[in-house]
Order: C-alpha cells, then sequence, then structure tokens
C-alpha cells in the first residue's frame, strides 16, 4: 500500500507556540463578563460525537455543522486514515463555516469526552432468516466496544442510535449505556415520516412541513402510518382523498405505506448507500434535543405497555416530546385501527425476542 504523508492540520504541528496567538487582540474589561482575573465567563460549549464516520456518520456531522448546532463535533472512526480525511476535508471549509472545533480518531472516550449528545453510526445487519440472532450478536458486539467508553466519559450526556436495525440497537445501547431510558434514543421512524410527509405534500401541492403525519412502530417493513390522524392546515386528510379519489381504498394505503418503507432500499439500490435524509432527520433529532424545542418527533423510545395488555420492554418508535433532557413524553395514546394495532404488537413481540436473545 501506498504510504500517505500526513501534513501539519494546525501551526502548532508546524512548531509555532499557541501562547502567541491570544496576544494577537488586546484583552478589553467587561462589565458583564470580567471576572476581575481577566478571563471572561463562557457559555459552555456544546459538543457533538459521531462515532462511526462513513456515509451516514458524515452526512449527519456536516448537517450540524452547516446548522451550527455544535461547538465542537468528535468523529470517531476504526479506520484512522479516513476519519482524519474527512476532518481535515471539513476544516478546510472553515472560512465558509460556523465556528467548530473538529477533531477526529479512533480512541472513543478521549474523542467523545464530554458529548452533549453522542450519535451511533456504526454498521449494522438487519436480522435475516435462521442467522438473525448471529447477526444481531455481531451488532451488538460492536456497540459493546463504544458505548460503554461514551457512558464513562460524557456520563450526561444523550444518546442517539442511527446504526440498523435501529430498534434492537437503541435498547442495547440502553442496556449498556446504564443511562435512565429518557436519555437514550433510536433515530427510529423520523425519516420514513418525512417520506409519508413528502409524498402527500407533493400530491396537496404544500410544503413537507405542513403536513402532520407520523409512521410509527419498528423501522423498516413493518412500520404503520397513522392514517386518521394525518392533517394539513387542521383538515383531516384521509377523509378528504377519500372523499376525492373513487380508488383511495385499504389497498391504496398500503401502497402508499410500501413506498415509503421502501424507499431506503430504493436510494441504496441506485446510489449504494443512503445519506442525506438521514443526514437531515438526525440533524432535526439533534436541534429538538440540544436547543430544547420540545418538538414531537417519531422516534425509538422505551415503550413498555403502551400496547394494552402487552407489558415487553421494547424500543419502537411512537410520537415523542424531545428536549435538553432528552425524551421528554410518549404520546400516550394512539389512534389505531384494529389491524394496526395487532402490527404494532407483533412488532413489540418480535423485538422483545430479538433484546431477550442478546443477553444483555
Ligand atoms: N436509522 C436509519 O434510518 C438509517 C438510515 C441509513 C443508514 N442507517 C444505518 O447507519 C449505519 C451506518 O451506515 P453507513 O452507510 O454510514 O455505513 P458505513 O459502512 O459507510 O460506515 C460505518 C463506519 O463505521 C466504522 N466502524 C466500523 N466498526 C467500527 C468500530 N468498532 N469503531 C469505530 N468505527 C467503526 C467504519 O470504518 C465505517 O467508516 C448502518 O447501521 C446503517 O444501517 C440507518
Amino acid at each position: 500500500m501506498m504510504s500517505m504523508k500526513k501534513e501539519a492540520s494546525s501551526l502548532s504541528e508546524l512548531g509555532f507556540d499557541v501562547n502567541f496567538g491570544a496576544g494577537f487582540f488586546r484583552q478589553v474589561p467587561s462589565s458583564v463578563c470580567d471576572n476581575g482575573e481577566g478571563t471572561q465567563r463562557q457559555r459552555r460549549p456544546t459538543k457533538v460525537s459521531v462515532i462511526g464516520a462513513g456515509d451516514v456518520g458524515m452526512a449527519i456531522a456536516q448537517t450540524i455543522l452547516t446548522q451550527g448546532l455544535a461547538d465542537e463535533i468528535a468523529l470517531v472512526d476504526a479506520d484512522a486514515g479516513r476519519v482524519r480525511g474527512e476532518m481535515l476535508d471539513l476544516q478546510h471549509a472553515a472560512a465558509f463555516l460556523p465556528r467548530v472545533r473538529i477533531v477526529a480518531g479512533t480512541d472513543v472516550l478521549a474523542l467523545t469526552r464530554g458529548s452533549d449528545l453522542a450519535i451511533v453510526t456504526l454498521p449494522g445487519a438487519r436480522p435475516v432468516g435462521h442467522r438473525g440472532v448471529e447477526l444481531l450478536r455481531k451488532n451488538v458486539a460492536v456497540l459493546r466496544e463504544v458505548v460503554p467508553a461514551v457512558a464513562e466519559g460524557s456520563p450526561e450526556s444523550l444518546l442517539l442510535v442511527v446504526s440498523n436495525p435501529v430498534d434492537v440497537l437503541a435498547y442495547a445501547a440502553w442496556k449498556l449505556s446504564g443511562f435512565p431510558a429518557s436519555r437514550v434514543i433510536g433515530s427510529g421512524t423520523n425519516l420514513d415520516s418525512s417520506r409519508l410527509r413528502r409524498l402527500l405534500a407533493d400530491h396537496l401541492g404544500v410544503g413537507a412541513q405542513d403536513v402532520h403525519a407520523y409512521m410509527v412502530g419498528e423501522h423498516g417493513g413493518s412500520a404503520v402510518a397513522l392514517w386518521s390522524s394525518i392533517s394539513v392546515g387542521g383538515m383531516p386528510v384521509l377523509s378528504y382523498l377519500q372523499k376525492t379519489h373513487a380508488s383511495f381504498d385499504g389497498e391504496a394505503l398500503e401502497g402508499i405505506r410500501r413506498a415509503v418503507v421502501g424507499g431506503a432500499c430504493e436510494v441504496i439500490g441506485l446510489k449504494g448507500y443512503a445519506s442525506w435524509a438521514i443526514g437531515y432527520s438526525v440533524a432535526s433529532l439533534a436541534r429538538s434535543l440540544l436547543r430544547d424545542q420540545r418538538r414531537v418527533h417519531p422516534v425509538s423510545v422505551l415503550a413498555k405497555g403502551f400496547i394494552p395488555g402487552d407489558d415487553h420492554q421494547v424500543f419502537l418508535s411512537l410520537p415523542a416530546r424531545l428536549g435538553r433532557g432528552g425524551v421528554l413524553g410518549v404520546a400516550a395514546e394512539l389512534e389505531l385501527t384494529a389491524d394496526e394495532e395487532s402490527t404494532l404488537r407483533r412488532s413489540a413481540e418480535t423485538l422483545w425476542e430479538h433484546c431477550q436473545a442478546l443477553g444483555i
């Protein structure tokens, strides 16, 4: 393999003393902030760590960076060369971006220490066929390498899991971190819901931000659309569509649902991976959490007992209120048809079996 020449990424690496830079401006006493010793009180910087700097991790990092949601971004990846390359590539755009400190490397504990939000974008594989549990255990083995280290260095952090299968891995991250469930979130169906909102928005000729629509349940093929609660401008959408389209029946709704849950596969089939939409989706979660927006997002949360008669402790997506403390509340009542309720119960049972098989 060709060895790569490592260039300096800062003037201190070129041998210039960092302290000399501090004298470039004369200090100005401040009536508000000066504590009498010449130093000024400062807002604590917001730190976001992205663990797994692949296609998804980098799309998330760059969206958070451009939206000015963090003062420091730590990129962690097992591939030291690649993650340094990603760091330099973003650092070189400094003149066009908000001021953000970007660090990168392989040491999870050292790099993520003091995070406000740690985002897990490690590779994962969905359980398929008889190798299902074996694949899940492999995914969890990767989490074991990073989650305890994040919890040690950032005991107050929020933990946001994006890796698939996201519901099982959010559960595993909750167990491995020892964090309260309110501080562990899976990205869940936040992106699926955006796909549904876009389809309806295009059809109704409105902006997708004005379509209130939620996909809930397990992220993937069995996610459920909450049809009866979809609205635009306070108007119910389902009854309008049924009135105006002769063929707007259950089959048509299932066709839309399938288009939504199959959306990611099509993107991956065409370009090899999915990145931009999940980047924006996770940045929207980061904004709600770090800026205490208390917005309602369908995300994977601890959903014990939300289906009547169902006491399984699993993570699956429900509309949840997100703020600086993490999950501040979960929708208490959903309007579900009997079919939707039984789909959710089946998902909860499968997820519970998978979580139990992990032995954590
Ligand atoms: N929840 C969603 O809606 C959604 C959407 C898209 C992708 N995803 C998931 O996001 C994850 C990442 O996808 P991707 O396309 O970026 O994958 P990728 O393979 O491009 O990136 C994964 C990165 O993780 C690094 N890595 C592997 N093991 C590591 C370890 N032990 N420590 C540190 N780094 C390690 C790899 O070097 C790689 O750079 C996958 O699990 C994927 O399924 C989820």
